[in-house]
């Protein structure tokens, strides 16, 4: 396996200074050039195992492996993509994608030359003497997708990439995202709140259960040879999921809102975009 997630825990003190574990006995096997989602409650800590294999944060217990070496620091295999872009204001875009090459000392020439073919490929070819403000949220989004892909990293690590973007600008993202994927082969581990952008995404989608966070379940995402799947096959693999996160949801609702909280699944509405709201 490509990458092995072994036994990882993980507690952190809360403002009470009481040590609450955020993670609890999680094994996750992801193969090479595979596209994996993680789904789940809010705080479940999806966002701290992504940190963990991008080296930033620690384990308490258990290991991360990458092609059997194991993580302890971040690394060029490895480039995380946050919810903000988080470009330079001040550099242009071209000057934004290729910083980090230069930072790896490579020439002036091939770094602009390998930026610039990195932002045709995410359709900014028009903007490259662009300022971050003068671009849109999509085309932001685009920009750090560009400047995480031309460090040719062999794992991308996606932290809601898309959820701070309206739906028309998501849905184009996501269809320019699965092109780049099976053109790149690489890695991806998309942490959302959107289980419907989860599913048609990925390969698998890994549900995700709290307080500590756990692995509930790993589902297999159907695939078909022209990777268009049908309404009928993405709507049930949804309810699959959301029926497995439906305990999940209550117990959080029940310890934010006290034991007679009482929770069914005809009380979760559900929005055209797929997302759960702040709970999932
Ligand atoms: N550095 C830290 N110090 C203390 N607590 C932390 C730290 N990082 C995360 N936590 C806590 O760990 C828990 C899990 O956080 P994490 O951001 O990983 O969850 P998440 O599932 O990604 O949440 P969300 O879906 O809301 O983004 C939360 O309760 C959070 O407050």
């Amino acid at each position: 396996m490509y990458v092995t997630i072994d036994g990882i825990e993980k507690s952190f003190n809360n403002e009470n200074k009481e040590q609450v574990k955020v993670l609890d006995d999680i094994d996750i096997d992801l193969e090479k050039g595979s596209f994996v989602s993680i789904v789940g409650p809010s705080g479940c800590g999806k966002s701290t195992l992504l940190y963990m294999i991008a080296g930033l944060v620690q384990a308490d217990k258990g290991n991360i492996r990458i092609a059997g070496n194991e993580v302890r620091k971040p690394g060029p295999d490895r480039v995380v993509v946050f919810q903000e872009a988080g470009l330079f204001p001040w550099l242009t875009v071209l000057e934004n994608v290729k910083y980090g090459l230069l930072l790896k000392k490579m020439p002036k020439q091939e770094a602009e030359a390998k930026a610039i073919d990195m932002l045709k490929m995410v359709h900014l070819s028009n903007y490259i003497h662009s300022y971050p403000h003068q671009l849109s949220g999509g085309m932001k989004q685009r920009v750090s997708i560009a400047r995480a892909l031309v460090m040719e990293p062999d794992i991308l690590l996606m932290d809601e990439p898309f959820s701070a973007l309206d739906e028309q600008t998501r849905m184009v993202l996501h269809k320019e995202l699965m092109e780049i994927w099976k053109k790149t082969k690489v890695t991806i581990f998309f942490v959302t709140h959107n289980i419907r952008e989860a599913v048609l995404l990925s390969e698998k989608v890994i549900v995700f259960g709290t307080r500590p966070g756990k692995v509930k379940e790993i589902i297999p995402v159907p695939t078909t040879t022209d990777g268009v799947l049908p309404d009928s096959v993405t709507l049930h693999t949804e309810q699959r999921i959301l029926a497995i996160l439906e305990e999940e949801i209550e117990k959080v609702l029940k310890e934010e809102m006290g034991d007679d909280y009482s929770f069914t699944t005809n009380h979760l509405h559900r929005n055209d975009s797929g997302d759960m709201g702040s709970h999932i």
